[in-house]
């Protein structure tokens, strides 16, 4: 059956985006469900208060522990994987991506604030799979912008949600390396043209010529990438590259 995710957060209205475009017609054709959830339904004081002073002081407030584990024992099931979005997280990458896109379910929490009371994934983790993930090296304000990148980065690798599957595994990273730049009409745009390789119709040296302009840009803007390539990755040609 499909894989079905769930978001809990004190801005549902963030996940929004989700219901929109090629992911809106992924659920509508039920090929993954998304549901979104208000932390807030599970607080039970007149102010729905979701976090607190942090023990130990410092800025800030800390999301409460009984809020949380309220909501996960409602939300979870028995095939949960738990996914707690944090700038210490270990990094998402599109291997991540690709593990997530094999569970049966996916609950994605969304911090706000300094953060969860840490015991929130203590507790969890001792029912169900739970990681703490980043998705890059820079700071935003809460979670949901980052459920929003990986809920889109798991999707479009579930069957039949890309009109063209092929171009999953095509994409950035899928063989390592950076995508090279792309063209389409006019052969000529203000004055700039278009590599006349990809309008030879030969497609052997079509092919060697992205695989080069792939190299070129990896080993320019990423190559961090090329030290983590699979051993035989690269033939003697690429090293000349
Ligand atoms: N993932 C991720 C994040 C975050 C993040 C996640 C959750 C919260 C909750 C309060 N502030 C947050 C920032 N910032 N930068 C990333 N790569």
């Amino acid at each position: 059956q499909p894989l079905r995710i769930d978001v809990i957060t004190i801005f549902p209205e963030y996940l929004e985006p989700l219901r929109a475009a090629l992911l809106g017609r992924a659920i509508e054709r039920g090929l993954l469900e998304v549901g979104v959830h208000d932390l807030r339904d599970w607080t039970h004081d007149v102010h729905r208060a979701v976090d607190d002073a942090p023990y130990g002081g410092g800025p800030g407030m800390v999301m409460k522990p009984q809020v949380w584990g309220e909501a996960l024992d409602d939300v979870c099931g028995e095939h949960t994987r738990l996914v707690v979005p944090t700038p210490a997280g270990r990094p998402f990458t599109q291997e991540t991506a690709r593990e997530y896109a094999t569970e049966r379910h996916l609950v994605f929490a969304c911090g706000r604030y300094e953060g969860i009371d840490q015991r929130v994934m203590v507790d969890a983790a001792r029912r169900m799979p739970v990681d703490e993930v980043s998705i890059g090296d820079f700071v935003l304000v809460g979670g949901e912008v980052a459920v929003l990148a990986m809920v889109e980065a798991v999707a479009r690798l579930l069957p039949g949600v890309l009109g063209n599957p092929v171009s999953a595994e095509q994409d950035s990273f899928s063989d390592g390396l950076l995508e090279g730049p792309s063209y389409t009409r006019p052969e000529v745009w203000r004055g700039l043209t278009v590599p006349s390789v990809l309008r030879s119709g030969n497609h052997a040296l079509i092919d060697r010529w992205r695989r080069d302009e792939s190299l070129a840009r990896t080993f320019h803007r990423r190559p961090d990438l090329l030290e983590r390539l699979p051993e035989g990755s690269l033939d003697e040609r690429d090293r000349e590259v």
